[in-house]
């Protein structure tokens, strides 16, 4: 149904883990991808052999944001989706200053969403109803808080909210949505007392890796209807 599979996905953040696994997928799907990364790690060259776009950028100035969009317009002329992936869990820390921290997480989990989807907005109208979308990962924090990350937790409930802002002015070409995991992926750092503290927190007790995103994206991408939206990925974490 509609066009071939020609338009790229536009993933952020896509080196490592979950934004990795979710561009190797849609490129397994004859779907082109085109991606940013800021350290080039060999897995870079893996994708680049897939078939990816890979375009570096580091989000942490707007120069850097503005400069990424100025590329991605200038390797394509349409766009099926971006996947706003890239992120820092960055916690409060006596070694970083607070002002540092905040400026960190806002640079990219709203300044880079919110002038990436202005910048290429044009690049995602004109292909009919639906055609399009934008994909926002947020995070469970959103609705809860965290007294570790709270400059994290702030950004990714903006992140939230602009989804919405975003789904009523990009609508109906264009679905916005978000995507709210908790305990997705486990850190290689990660302990095994932090593991099963962090596995005891939902009531399904798993870590249930990259596939658990993977599937739902592509839920919202076949959607028609689905807009302005928040999809909790947390394993049932409030009932626990
Ligand atoms: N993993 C989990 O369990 C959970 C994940 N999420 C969310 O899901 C998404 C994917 O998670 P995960 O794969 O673990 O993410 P990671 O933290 O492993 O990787 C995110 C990517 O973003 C990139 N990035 C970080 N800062 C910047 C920046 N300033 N400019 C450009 N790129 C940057 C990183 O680049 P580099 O390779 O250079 O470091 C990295 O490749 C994130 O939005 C995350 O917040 C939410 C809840 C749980
Ligand atoms: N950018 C990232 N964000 C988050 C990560 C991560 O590794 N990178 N990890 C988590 C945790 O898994 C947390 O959900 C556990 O409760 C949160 N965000």
């Amino acid at each position: 149904m509609g066009e071939p599979l020609s338009r790229p996905i536009l993933i952020t953040g896509a080196g490592r883990r979950i934004g990795l696994a979710l561009a190797h997928h849609l490129l397994n799907q004859q779907q082109p991808v085109m991606v940013s990364y800021r350290t080039h790690l060999p897995a870079i060259d893996v994708l680049e052999k897939a078939g990816a776009v890979c375009i570096q950028a580091d989000f942490s100035t707007d120069g850097g944001i503005i400069a990424f969009g100025e590329e991605v317009k200038k390797r394509c002329s349409g766009l099926r989706a971006i996947i706003h992936n890239a992120s820092a869990w960055v916690a409060e820390s006596p070694r970083l200053p607070l002002s540092d921290v905040m400026h960190a997480m806002m640079q990219v989990h709203v300044n880079a969403p919110y002038l990436l989807n202005h910048a290429l907005e044009s690049l995602l109208r004109g292909h009919g109803h639906a055609a399009s979308d934008i994909i926002h990962f947020t995070d469970y924090v959103v609705e809860r808080g965290s007294d570790k990350h709270i400059a994290y937790a702030a950004s990714k409930a903006a992140l939230d909210n602009m989804t919405r802002s975003f789904a009523k002015k990009l609508a109906p070409e264009v679905k916005v949505n978000a995507i709210a995991p908790s305990l997705i992926l486990f850190n290689e750092t990660d302990d095994a007392t932090y593991r099963q503290q962090a596995l005891n927190k939902s009531l399904m007790k798993i870590a249930p890796g990259e596939k658990e995103v993977i599937d739902l994206v592509d839920y919202l991408l076949t959607s028609c209807y689905v807009t302005g939206r928040t999809f909790a990925l947390d394993g049932g974490r409030p009932l626990a």
